[in-house]
């Protein structure tokens, strides 16, 4: 009997989950450290129910420590033989699950500054399980994957051939998540599968994906995870001569711009309040409404003009922390989507339900388990 553990390594969470090893992954438990810092939160669900106990951990390699301590009764007996690791950024070489040798590990470093909020801390949740678990195999498992099949026109910027060349292009990111879902509607709605589907992935990140035959064809995300919708601290779509007024008219630092963009835009910048679409949704300040306009104004564009890349749409379907609870967000962001024949029961979408659509394309919730797909690769590795 062996175990898999899956981690997911980010600036200021690790979400983790422990499996017994099977052709289809057993989930055992799973849970996060939350604000990785000083007032850390460690949440652990198990078969007995939640516990949240609150942790110091400064680093994220701190955090996995308490992680490895809070499993330690549960691994008796179940040998950890591979961990798995979502990896944001696999270039355009990583195309599939990875053994994370010291060569590959030195080619995913590259990466950093191309998703900063992510990559890093990637990597250090990798080597901090190779220090905790010697015996194990490391896998990546890459957000860009999913995309790399995309056609020359969605990949490519209006740029000098040459950057093109060089890896300046739309990566696309959130595969492993267009990966579970794309599985559940094969496995589920076979028919469903050969058409043309739109998933919005709203998280703290945000993107979507136009999907046909169960391809990736377009994405909002691109050469970094900073592009298309807005996100809870990150700007989404931005001409970049604002980027260029930045640097040379009011003279902020290429650093400062990069935090700016990273970390204080997006629904916190526009509502100067908070990134979390919970607090936004229950207040009743101005700025808090006007960042939820534009954050749905952002995604009714998106769909269409997504929908245009795949010439027509047979679903749309939400997943992610906001697509999967955010009842008042989806209705909004469908209001005005009557002409692609997409319109909500409000019932069914107060209830999260499966199925809430009402019109000819189908929209649909379906929770969204990365955990469960890098699982499986580690699976796939270490049989
Ligand atoms: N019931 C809810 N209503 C509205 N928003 C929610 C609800 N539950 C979670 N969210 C939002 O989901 C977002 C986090 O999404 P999640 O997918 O968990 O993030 P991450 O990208 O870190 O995995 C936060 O903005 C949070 O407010
Ligand atoms: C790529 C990305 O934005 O990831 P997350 O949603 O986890 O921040
Ligand atoms: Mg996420």
């Amino acid at each position: 009997m062996s175990g898999i553990l899956t981690l997911n390594t980010g600036s200021s969470s690790l979400k983790f989950g422990l499996y017994r090893d099977a052709p289809e992954p057993q989930m055992l438990l799973y849970g996060q450290v939350d604000e990785i810092g000083d007032n850390a939160l460690l949440i652990l669900n198990t078969s007995e129910g939640k516990t949240k106990q609150k942790v110091s951990a400064p680093t994220p390699a701190a955090a996995l420590d308490h992680v490895i301590k809070a499993l330690a009764p549960h691994i008796t007996g179940l040998p950890i033989h591979g961990v798995g690791h979502r990896i944001v950024h696999g270039g355009t070489d990583f195309t599939k699950p990875t053994l994370l040798t010291g060569d590959v590990m030195a080619a995913l470093a590259r990466f950093n500054p191309l998703a900063p909020l992510h990559q890093p801390h990637n990597l250090a949740g990798v080597e901090a399980a190779r220090a905790a678990f010697p015996d194990s195999v490391q896998i990546g498992c890459f957000d860009t994957a999913f995309h790399r099949g995309h056609p020359w026109v969605n990949d490519t910027f209006a740029l000098p051939r040459a950057f093109y060349d060089e890896g300046v292009r739309r990566y696309g990111f959130h595969g492993v998540s267009y990966e579970y879902i794309t599985g559940v509607i094969k496995t589920t709605y076979p028919d469903l599968h050969k058409g043309r589907l739109v998933i919005a992935h709203l998280g703290n990140g945000a993107s979507m994906c136009a999907i046909t035959n169960g391809k990736s064809v377009g994405s909002t995300m691109g050469f970094s995870a900073l592009d298309g919708l807005p996100m809870g601290t990150r700007c989404g779509q931005i001409d970049p001569g604002v980027v260029l007024y930045l640097l040379t008219q009011k003279g902020m630092a290429p650093l400062e711009v990069m935090e700016m963009l990273y970390s204080k835009s997006g629904l916190l910048g526009l509502s100067g309040i908070t990134s979390d679409m919970r607090e936004l949704l229950a207040s009743d300040d101005p700025q808090a409404r006007e960042a939820i306009d534009y954050y749905v104004f952002r995604a009714r564009r998106e769909i269409g003009a997504l929908t245009a890349v795949l010439g027509g749409i047979d679903a749309l379907i939400f997943c992610g922390g906001i697509g999967e609870n955010a009842a008042p967000i989806r209705s909004r962001i469908v209001e005005g989507l009557e002409y692609l024949n997409i319109t909500v029961d409000p019932k069914q979408n107060q209830r999260n339900a499966r199925d809430i659509g009402t019109g000819s394309t189908r929209v649909m919730v379906i929770p969204t388990d990365e955990e469960r797909i890098i699982a499986r690769a580690v699976h796939a590795a270490i049989s």
